[in-house]
């Protein structure tokens, strides 16, 4: 079970020192029943023996669960620790295409859904062993005591189990259908948050988000989770009812059919009913153990595996000491998964060659690649057909992450950060401090320890932000996606007139999506989108006034 390979994996050494500490609690348990079965069906009064192997049995018993335990719980949370990680960098090291595929809301969902669930298990499998383990010793115990009586009692058992889970599974299938309404959940979870002012503005439209949409999708997996709740209640209660059906047969049927020794039938009633507790203790965590489980599939199916551990190739030996000359695009092309057939948008094959040091501008009407066209650029995109190359070296799955690190981008839906994480630049705050005034932003926003003390700013002032840290990178390739689109006049021309030349004075590629035909006379080269192909390329050597858009 992949559960228990996600233990294995922590650590295998604990988790056998704890359950070897479990088996001998369990053994101990079971050693304590016989020692008052013994005691109770002696007619004497109790041997000192007795009374001191009692003792002894006792304090081994309190040490051994105690040992057991602590290491369990130890493995336990790192198993949960190495869990959150080990989730967080797959996410991270899957192709964009993949993510994007998934949805946001569906790995919110595994990210708070199903770790929440897979670690809630992962707490209880401790006592869960235990448990199993003193259910084990009992059995070994019943089986010493009698043969005939533990065979009967085994194939009983064995009955209990199948009739208990089959409609478990039954259960399982209805909290996969819960956990799948989860995933819409969440979807409405982040309508609620990104929303809030369209829903807050329309009542009708808030009204019918809540009935139709939230309440419709809670009330299903409400529903699901019922279902699937009430089969584990029905089979625990059956499974329950065994344990008495069990003492029954041994009180009153197997004497008639076979004659026992009463210490035995006694030996053999205690133990049952000690056993009760620690069965009912495993029976109750089946539903979380499904639970996991069906998260646990979820993840699988994600193909965010949690079984290998992903590691990033960084093959930086490429092009180090080398400047490169020219970035080259071979018929590559994209397309989207889920458009229909007929309206289904394919970018490419695009053929473009960009040389160091140039302003290229990328223009194209809503919708007609260029976002698309910059993923591919930069790597986030894995080309379906074609290639890259820096220079005559193409860009494979050995070097790709390397290539990403030569691009400083700023999208147009960025995250910012709220301190530079992955500078080890000794005089960050100066240089910061230094771009803020430049940015004009000075005023607004302080940098200390590398923290900015705000990011509750206006969209225009916040892509500033986003471009500052695109300035502290300071890497070969600079990429811009209607940077400007948010910008007050006078910053867009102190932009495309100042900032965008100065970075290519500084022998940086500037690669610049946009719609400002005022400026397009400032690049060298144009590449003109239509339909996700390159309608017209344009060298523009003599840096004329131009409207490519005619
Ligand atoms: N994540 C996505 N999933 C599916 N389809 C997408 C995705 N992103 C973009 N598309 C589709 O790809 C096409 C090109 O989108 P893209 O964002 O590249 O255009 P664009 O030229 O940057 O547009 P705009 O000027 O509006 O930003 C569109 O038809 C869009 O529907």
């Amino acid at each position: 079970m992949n559960l228990i390979r996600l233990l294995l994996r922590t650590s295998s050494l604990h988790l056998s020192l704890a359950m070897l500490a479990g088996i001998l609690s369990g053994g101990t348990a079971a050693g304590l029943i016989a020692l008052i079965n013994t005691t109770l069906n002696q007619n004497q009064p109790s041997k000192a023996i007795l009374f001191w192997s009692f003792i002894a049995l006792c304090i081994l018993r309190l040490i051994a669960n105690f040992i057991s335990q602590i290491l369990l719980i130890q493995v336990s949370q790192k198993a949960i620790l190495n869990l959150r990680i080990l989730l967080s960098r797959r996410i991270l090291a899957s192709p964009l295409k993949q993510l994007e595929k998934i949805g946001i809301h569906a790995l919110l969902a595994v990210l708070v859904e199903d770790i929440q669930t897979i670690s809630n298990t992962i707490i209880i499998i401790p006592f869960l062993c235990i448990n199993i383990a003193i259910v084990i010793a009992c059995l070994i115990y019943l089986g010493w005591l009698s043969r005939l009586i533990f065979l009967i009692g085994i194939s009983f058992m064995f009955l209990g189990i199948f009739s208990y889970s089959l409609p478990t599974m039954k259960a399982m299938s209805f909290l996969k259908l819960a956990r799948e309404q989860e995933d819409k959940l969440f979807k409405h979870f982040r309508a609620i948050t990104q929303g809030t002012k369209e829903l807050k503005l329309h009542r009708r439209r808030r009204q019918a988000f809540l009935s139709e949409d939230l309440h419709k999708t809670a009330l299903s997996s409400r529903q699901h989770n019922v279902v699937g709740m009430s089969i584990f209640a029905a089979a625990a209660s059956w499974g329950q009812i065994l344990f008495f059906v069990a003492i029954g047969l041994l009180l009153f049927a197997i004497p008639a059919i076979n004659k026992i020794h009463p210490t035995i039938l006694s030996a053999y009633a205690l133990t049952i009913i000690y056993l009760i507790s620690p069965l009912e203790y495993i029976m109750s965590t089946m539903p979380n153990i499904t639970r996991a489980v069906v998260a646990l599939k979820k993840v699988e199916s994600l193909g965010l595996s949690l079984t290998n551990s992903a590691h990033e190739i960084v093959d930086d030996t490429l092009f180090k000491s080398h400047k490169w000359k020219h970035l080259k695009l071979e018929n590559i092309t994209h397309s989207y998964y889920h458009e229909p057939e007929e309206n289904s948008f394919v970018l490419g094959p695009i053929n473009l060659k960009l040389h160091q040091g140039e302003i290229i501008f990328i223009l194209g009407g809503n919708g007609s690649g260029k976002s698309t066209l910059a993923k591919l650029i930069t790597g986030l995109y894995i080309p379906e057909t074609g290639n890259i190359y820096l220079d005559a070296n193409p860009i494979n799955n050995e070097n790709i992450e390397w290539y990403r690190q030569q691009f400083s981008v700023v999208f147009s839906d960025f995250y910012l950060f709220d301190r530079f994480l992955g500078f080890d630049n000794q005089n960050l705050d100066f240089q910061t401090q230094k771009y803020l005034a430049k940015l004009q932003l000075d005023h607004k926003v302080k940098v200390k320890n590398g923290v900015l003390s705000t990011t509750e700013l206006s969209q225009g002032q916040r892509k500033r932000l986003a471009l500052l840290t695109a300035y502290l990178e300071d890497r070969p390739i600079y990429m811009f996606d209607e940077w400007a689109s948010d910008q007050d006049p006078v910053f867009k021309e102190i932009f495309y007139t100042q900032l965008l030349p100065e970075l290519k004075n500084r022998g940086k590629t500037v690669l610049v999506i946009s719609h400002d035909d005022q400026y397009f006379y400032l690049a060298d080269r144009i590449v003109k989108l239509e339909y996700g192909q390159v309608k017209t390329e344009h060298l523009n050597i003599r840096k004329e006034q131009i409207n490519v858009f005619e």
